[in-house]
């Protein structure tokens, strides 16, 4: 039987209760989030982005409505939620400017890889409410994937507007210890970039031979989205079991099946996953 679920009377107005979110820092990351909320329907009004340079904030600005400061200071202080979306090797600068701020009443969210949430307080000088969240691009187009950390003085309401946000943009998933956010980062924050170096390889071939560069750009991208796709729409089929449908064997998959295993295919991922999780690391102690 069928069960018709009804629409949800809420919009995204009403899910985000009027709450104003401040982006410090309007790099790649924070405009990818920024995108994705507004094209979700979040009401632009509440969003501001603050960054030293103009050239991010004009674009922002004139496509997408939202206000705009070189101050991080006064985007701070008209929000009731600060993204941290700068560089970790900034955030020390940026938590002892925010300092000035009373942030008792709001709520932070660092984006920032492996900077960890007891120093984000050690140099704000305070105990606000601290989410670590980690995001990735595809974000963009609300296709992103974000592993969220909530500390000790998070309560129920801060993470339900965590997840309306980080929900609007993409999937989320809460880890329970901070030390798995290095792994999240690992393989969502940095994984597209992953895949598009093996579609850009893939593509690369394919042109050296005889294809054209378009014809085999929508192919290879069609195929990994399809992949991904079959892979969340088929949960009962494990990923050995999706391999081996596409797998004929003494076919051509498994011709090539066979040079990657051969190559250490796997053990390269590994390794990489593994470096990624120790940059982490390492941007943690820094
Ligand atoms: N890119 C990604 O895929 C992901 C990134 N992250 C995290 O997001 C954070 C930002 O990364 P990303 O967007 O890639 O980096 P970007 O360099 O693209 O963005 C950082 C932005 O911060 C601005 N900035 C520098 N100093 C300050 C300051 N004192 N106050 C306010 N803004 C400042 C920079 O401005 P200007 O250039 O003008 O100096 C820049 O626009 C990082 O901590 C990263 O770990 C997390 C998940 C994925
Ligand atoms: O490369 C980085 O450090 C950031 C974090 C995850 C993606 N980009």
């Amino acid at each position: 039987m069928n069960t018709i679920t009804e629409p949800s009377p809420l919009t995204i107005t009403d899910i985000s209760q009027g709450q104003k979110i401040a982006f410090i820092g309007c790099g790649n990351m924070a405009k990818a989030i920024i995108n994705g909320l507004v094209a979700s329907g979040w009401p632009a009004k509440q969003i501001i982005a603050s960054n030293p340079s103009n050239d991010k904030l004009i674009p922002l600005a004139n496509q997408l409505a939202i206000a705009t400061t070189n101050n991080n200071l006064e985007a701070a202080g008209f929000a009731d939620i600060i993204i941290l979306a700068v560089k970790p090797q900034k955030l020390t600068q940026v938590c002892q400017q925010l300092a000035k701020v009373d942030l008792s009443k709001k709520l932070l969210i660092s984006v920032a890889a492996g900077y960890k949430s007891e120093k984000i307080a050690e140099h704000l000088g305070q105990t606000p409410p601290i989410i670590r969240a980690m995001p990735n691009t595809p974000a963009f187009i609300q296709c992103g994937a974000s592993g969220l950390f909530a500390t000790s003085q998070v309560n129920e309401q801060h993470k339900n507007i965590t997840v309306s946000i980080f929900e609007a943009v993409g999937k989320i998933s809460w880890v329970s210890a901070e030390s798995h956010m290095d792994v999240v980062t690992a393989i969502a924050g940095s994984s597209p970039a992953y895949i598009f170096l093996m579609m850009q390889a893939m593509i690369e071939q394919a042109v050296e031979l005889g294809l054209e560069q378009q014809q085999a750009f929508t192919l290879v991208t069609q195929a990994v989205s399809g992949a991904a796709q079959l892979a969340q729409a088929t949960p009962e089929k494990s990923l050995d079991t999706l391999r081996k449908e596409v797998t004929s064997p003494g076919g051509t998959t498994a011709a090539a099946i066979t040079s990657l295993i051969g190559n250490q295919f796997e053990s390269i991922v590994k390794q990489a996953v593994t470096a990624s999780v120790k940059r982490g690391q390492e941007l943690g102690n820094q």
